[in-house]
């Protein structure tokens, strides 16, 4: 009998993540098959962006494992910093504020990053930022600087230079915080085509209806601690009342 083994993105075991003496994440354990979207829901405060940043090991937690794109790591040990760097070539981050280089306009905004650490060239890495320009409907804006463009367009640009280190897991915080309805339903478009391409996604967000519509897994914290999780029927069937609750108001 074949035995088919689930290949997993993202496994988090004993997580415990301090800020000094505050503890914002308690014993975290979270599994995420490869080309899932999951969506991290909670109140302010919950540890969402806590537990986002330790996929990328902005945060480094006291203790606890982190399997996620090929990588390994034992809180417990001193990270090897090749494999941070690895890491960080395949975990893409959508940072709330993009982060885009000011000065720069949207097409060295995508070019930079590819060229410097991957080593790309600037042809090779020019193909790429013409194909992510046309797919994020971006090619009128290639010459602007990001200050120059609307909100929803600089989501864009931020979610086009993550694209283009072809990461294997995609990162948003709040992606749509800040965004009218309209240009919320383009990055909600955005992100459910990604699914299709078998990226995995992490999302943190606020909008129960934004998470509604591209989550295929989810998790509910609260007070550092994971509530509930499971796959996209906890948003009709939920299994505690606290994440009933949320959902409620
Ligand atoms: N840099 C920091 N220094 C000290 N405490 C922090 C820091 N960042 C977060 N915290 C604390 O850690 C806890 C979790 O914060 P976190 O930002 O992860 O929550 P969140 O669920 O993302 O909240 P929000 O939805 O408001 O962004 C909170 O008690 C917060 O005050």
């Amino acid at each position: 009998m074949a035995i088919h083994y689930l290949r997993m993105s993202i496994q988090l075991n004993s997580i415990n993540c301090f800020y000094g003496v505050h503890q914002a994440l308690f014993d975290i354990q979270l599994n995420c098959p490869a080309g899932e979207t999951l969506v991290l829901l909670g109140p302010s405060g919950a540890g969402k962006s806590s537990l986002l940043r330790v996929l990328n090991l902005l945060e480094m937690p006291r203790s606890g494992t982190l399997q996620i794109a090929g990588n390994t790591f034992d809180f417990t040990r001193k990270p090897d910093e090749k494999a941070v760097r690895e890491l960080r070539q395949n975990v893409g981050m959508v940072f709330q504020q993009y982060n885009l280089w000011p000065h720069r306009t949207v097409l060295d905004n995508l070019l930079e990053a590819p060229m410097r650490v991957l080593g790309l060239t600037k042809d090779v890495a020019m193909q790429r930022a013409q194909k992510l320009l046309t797919r994020l409907r971006l090619t009128d804006y290639a010459d602007r600087f990001p200050l120059h463009l609307s909100g929803g367009q600089q989501q864009r640009v931020a979610i086009a230079r993550a694209l283009m280190m072809e990461p294997q897991v995609l990162l948003f915080d709040e992606p749509t915080a800040a965004l009218d309805p309209e240009i919320t339903a383009q990055i909600v478009s955005i992100i459910r085509e990604l699914a299709g391409t078998g990226i995995t996604q992490v999302i943190v967000t606020h909008e129960v209806e934004v998470a509604r519509k591209t989550a295929s897994r989810v998790v509910y914290m609260e007070n550092g601690r994971i509530v509930e999780q499971g796959d996209a029927s906890i948003f009709t069937q939920p299994q505690t009342k606290e994440f009933a609750s949320y959902l409620s108001h």
